[in-house]
C-alpha cells in the first residue's frame, strides 16, 4: 500500500534555523548510534579502522558521477583549479580495497563515482552520507555531474535540474521499504540551482538552462529507446512521451536525479543535478558523438562545478 510522506517531507527535514548556523550531515536512523563499529562495506571504509573526521572532517564539497574515470578525472582538474601542492595526477583511489565505488579527495573537495542507476546510487549514497556523519562534517554541499538525454534542447546542452521526476513527470521517489511504498520528495535547492545558472554565464560554449530532469529504471525501454533488445511500442508512441515530457518541463533524462534529491533533502545536504545532454531524444536514440566530442561534453558540468566552487571558496578573483 503507498503511503505518502506530508507534502515535501518537511517534517522530517531539519530546521532551516539550524541550517544557518551550521549544517550538519543528518542520518536519520536510530539504530545507528548504538553501534560499536559501523563498516561501510561498498567503500572499504569503517570507522574502527579509518580515523574519518580526520580524513574527511574538512570536505565542503562532494561531487558524484556515474564513471570511476570521469571522477578521477574531476579530482585531478579540481586539485590544479585549487592550485593545491603538486599536479594531482598521483591522487589515490581512498576506495581502492573495493571495486564497487571509487572516491579522490583534494583539498575541500571528494569526488565519488556511483556507477549506473538508482539501486547503484542509492548504496553509495546511505555509505556516503555515513561517512559524512561520522566524520562530523558540516555545510557539504554535494552536486551529481552526469550525462543525460536531452529532450528538444541541443547536444552539449547543460541542464540543471530544479526538480526531478519520475517516468510519470511526477516530482517523487518512491522506494520499497519492507513490503511498504514510501513515495519521498525529490525537490533540490532552488538557491544553489540558480547559483550554479548564474556561475555558467562565465562558461563560454556551454548553453545551460534550468528545467526539469526525468529519472528513469532503464536506458532503453525506460527511456522510450527504438533500439534496445526489446521494444514493444511504435515510433509515434515514443514521439509522444517525450513531447509530452517536455511539455512538462522535463528538458533531460537520467537514472539516478529523484533517489540522490530525495535522500540529500532526507540528511540535510544542499544538492544539485547538473546534466550536459549527449544526444536530442526527439531526434535520435543512439550516441554517436565522437570520442573527442563526448569527452569535451563531460567537462562542461566540470568547469561549471569547478568555477562554482572556486566562488565558494572566494578564490575566483585572486585566480584569475
Ligand atoms: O553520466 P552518468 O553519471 O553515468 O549518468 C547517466 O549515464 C548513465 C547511462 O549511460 C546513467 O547512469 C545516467 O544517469
Ligand atoms: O540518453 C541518455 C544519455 C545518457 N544517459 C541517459 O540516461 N540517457
Amino acid at each position: 500500500m503507498a503511503s505518502i510522506l506530508p507534502a515535501s517531507n518537511r517534517s522530517m527535514r531539519p530546521d532551516k534555523n539550524t541550517y544557518e548556523r551550521k549544517r550538519s550531515v543528518y542520518v536519520k536512523n536510530p539504530y545507528l548510534e548504538g553501534m560499536d563499529e559501523d563498516i561501510l562495506y561498498h567503500l572499504d571504509l569503517g570507522t574502527k579502522t579509518h580515523n574519518l573526521p580526520a580524513m574527511f572532517g574538512d570536505v565542503k564539497f562532494v561531487c558524484v558521477g556515474g564513471s570511476p574515470n570521469r571522477m578521477k578525472a574531476f579530482a585531478q582538474f579540481m586539485h590544479k583549479e585549487l592550485r593545491l601542492e603538486g599536479d594531482g595526477e598521483d591522487i589515490e583511489d581512498i576506495c581502492a580495497g573495493t571495486d564497487r565505488y571509487c572516491m579522490f579527495k583534494t583539498g575541500p573537495v571528494l569526488s565519488v563515482s556511483h556507477g549506473m542507476g538508482i539501486p547503484s546510487i542509492s548504496i553509495m549514497l546511505h555509505e556516503l552520507i555515513k561517512l559524512l556523519h561520522h566524520a562530523r562534517c558540516c555545510d557539504v554541499t554535494i552536486i551529481r555531474i552526469g550525462t543525460s538525454g536531452g529532450i528538444g534542447i541541443a547536444p552539449g546542452s547543460i541542464v540543471i535540474t530544479d526538480t526531478a521526476v519520475d517516468s510519470f513527470f511526477k516530482p517523487r521517489f518512491e522506494q520499497v521499504i519492507l513490503d511498504n511504498v514510501v513515495t519521498r520528495s525529490t525537490e533540490l535547492d532552488k538557491e544553489l540551482a540558480n547559483d550554479l545558472f548564474n556561475c555558467s554565464r562565465e562558461i563560454p560554449n556551454a548553453p545551460t538552462l534550468i528545467g526539469h530532469t526525468m529519472c528513469t529504471y532503464d536506458f532503453y525501454e525506460g527511456q522510450g529507446r527504438l533500439d534496445g533488445a526489446l521494444c514493444s511500442f511504435s515510433r509515434e508512441k515514443k514521439l509522444d512521451y517525450l513531447k509530452r515530457a517536455y511539455r512538462a518541463g522535463v528538458r533531460n533524462i537520467e537514472m539516478e536525479s529523484t533517489v540522490f534529491a530525495a535522500m540529500c533533502g532526507l540528511c540535510g545536504l544542499r544538492a544539485a543535478v547538473v546534466c550536459v545532454t549527449l544526444l536530442d531524444r526527439l531526434e535520435s536514440d543512439q550516441i554517436n558523438l565522437s570520442h573527442d566530442v563526448l569527452v569535451e561534453y563531460q567537462q562542461r558540468p566540470q568547469l561549471l562545478i569547478s568555477n562554482f566552487i572556486k566562488k565558494q571558496l572566494g578564490l575566483c578573483d585572486q585566480m584569475s
